[in-house]
């Protein structure tokens, strides 16, 4: 079986798992992140991050010596035939992504790496990355490839294993093919191209995810003002193949760690190349908007003065299925409410305490009765499965007033009739 040493760089979200599944493929894997505690964790296999089967495959990569964890660039690098940088790309100045972490690992390896290294941008990073990935390692015997991750958070094994595509990008041919080729047993779909255009499917994939749900969230308030429901429309355009059912639900705005810096980003790219992306610019602000929609929906369903209002928000991730506050649509809506002088009392399943530095909005409980208790209305942010099962009648016996927010539409309106609740979804 064909087998690499592979070195990644950043034991997060996406070089753990990458880390973990590429072992899992057959090949012989360190993984080398700067937290020293986050490194000892995993040489146990303990995973902190919420990721449907990653502490097992850890674990299994760990046990068969194919999967080590080492604190620092240097110790992982020396004998990788590939090393890929699954480092951090947050929002810098200006929305423009911030390379540093990028930088410093180049920095760290550049000397160390055995001659014919592709050197594989994993992380997120704006076009013309890999040329300047190639310049600071000031080398002509390494190469540089991109290779864009489009997992999800909360089925990030699943995506990795199961993707609908790999994208691989180089202008050195060869690398591009040895990189496609440590993901030959996935069987799938595999484009490779200039790296430039690598670069740029990244975010413009990310980007036309949030225009698709810029539009939908648009159209959710359409419906409200015509008398149509959301959920009918989206399910009408959906059937059509060239729309799909995916990505087509309102919320509470979109979120997370990515679509929100890569939408920046991607506008600070085309701006800098001159390009005016009034598209992209619409889509980012149908997103504030949507927000402001949410905190007016609020205080309608209590009587239009949200000040000194005690109000339970369930969910504080920003999606159901993970544990990440990062950019969260809640934290953004309680923020809001809070400065409209709202008192809030949150619960997520995922989220049992507070999170210093984080949610500081909010009083953070860990159980469901002590939202609701007294709370004037109940605000569903997140869309844990869970919620729509909760006894609503009692729930609804413990608060002070009988107002439910759904801003994922995700609770069955005929129970919380039942249970004596008035219900406010969004575009219907
Ligand atoms: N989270 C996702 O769902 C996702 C999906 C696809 C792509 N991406 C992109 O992948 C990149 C990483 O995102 P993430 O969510 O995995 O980040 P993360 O914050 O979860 O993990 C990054 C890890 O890198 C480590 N790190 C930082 N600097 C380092 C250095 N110099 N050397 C070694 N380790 C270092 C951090 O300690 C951290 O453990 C970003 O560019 C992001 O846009 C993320
Ligand atoms: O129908 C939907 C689908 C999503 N969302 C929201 O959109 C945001 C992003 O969701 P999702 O895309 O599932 O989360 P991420 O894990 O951030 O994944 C996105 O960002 C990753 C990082 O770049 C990419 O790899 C993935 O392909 C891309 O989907 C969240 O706030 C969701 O609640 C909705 O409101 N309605």
């Amino acid at each position: 079986m064909f087998v690499r040493r592979v070195a990644v760089i950043g034991a997060g979200y996406v070089g753990l798992t990458s880390a973990a599944c590429l072992a899992s493929l057959g090949h012989q894997v360190v993984c080398a992140d700067i937290d020293e505690k986050k490194v000892e964790q995993l040489r146990r296999a303990e995973v902190q991050i919420f990721e449907p089967g990653l502490p097992e495959l850890v674990g299994e990569g760990i046990a068969a010596g194919r999967l080590e964890f080492v604190v620092g660039v240097r110790n992982a690098v020396r004998d990788a035939e590939v090393v890929f940088l699954c480092v951090p790309t947050p929002m810098g100045e200006g929305g423009a992504a911030d390379l540093k972490a990028v930088e410093a690992a180049v920095a760290e390896m550049k000397d160390l790496l055995a001659p014919g290294t592709v050197v594989v941008n994993k992380s997120t990073v704006p076009v013309g990355t890999a040329a300047r990935v190639l310049e600071l390692l000031g080398r002509d015997d390494v190469f540089v490839a991109s290779n864009p991750e489009f997992l999800r958070e909360g089925s990030a094994v699943k995506d990795f294993m199961h993707p609908d595509r790999i994208v691989v990008g180089s202008d050195a041919q060869n690398a591009a093919e040895r990189v496609s080729a440590l993901y030959a047993r996935l069987g799938a779909p595999t484009v490779l191209m200039d790296a430039a255009s690598a670069e740029l499917v990244k975010y413009s994939a990310n980007c036309f995810l949030a225009m698709k749900l810029s539009y939908v969230n648009a159209m959710a308030e359409l419906c409200e003002r015509l008398g149509a429901d959301i959920a009918n429309v989206t399910e009408g355009m959906g059937f059509d193949q060239r729309i799909g059912q995916s990505f087509l639900q309102p919320g509470p705005g979109w979120g997370g760690s990515c679509l929100p810096k890569d939408t920046h980003a991607l506008l600070q790219i085309a701006e800098a190349a001159g390009h005016d992306f009034e598209l992209l610019t619409a889509t980012i602000n149908t997103n504030e908007k949507q927000s402001r929609l949410i905190i007016g929906k609020v205080a309608n369903a209590v009587g239009g003065d949200l000040k000194g209002r005690k109000l339970g928000l369930l969910g504080l991730a920003f999606k159901a299925g993970t544990n990440d506050l990062r950019d969260s649509p809640a934290l953004k809506i309680a923020k809001m409410l809070k400065a409209e002088g709202a008192e809030l009392v949150a619960y997520d399943p995922a989220i049992p305490q507070a999170v210093e530095g984080v949610t500081g909005d909010v009083t953070v409980v860990d159980d469901v009765q002590q939202a609701a208790k007294d709370a004037e209305a109940l605000v569903v942010l997140t869309e844990w499965p869970q919620f729509r099962s909760l006894d609503w009648a009692a729930l609804a016996g413990t608060m002070a007033g009988q107002v439910v927010v759904d801003t994922r539409n995700l609770l069955d309106v005929d129970v919380l009739t039942r249970a004596g609740l008035t219900s406010h979804g969004v575009g219907r």
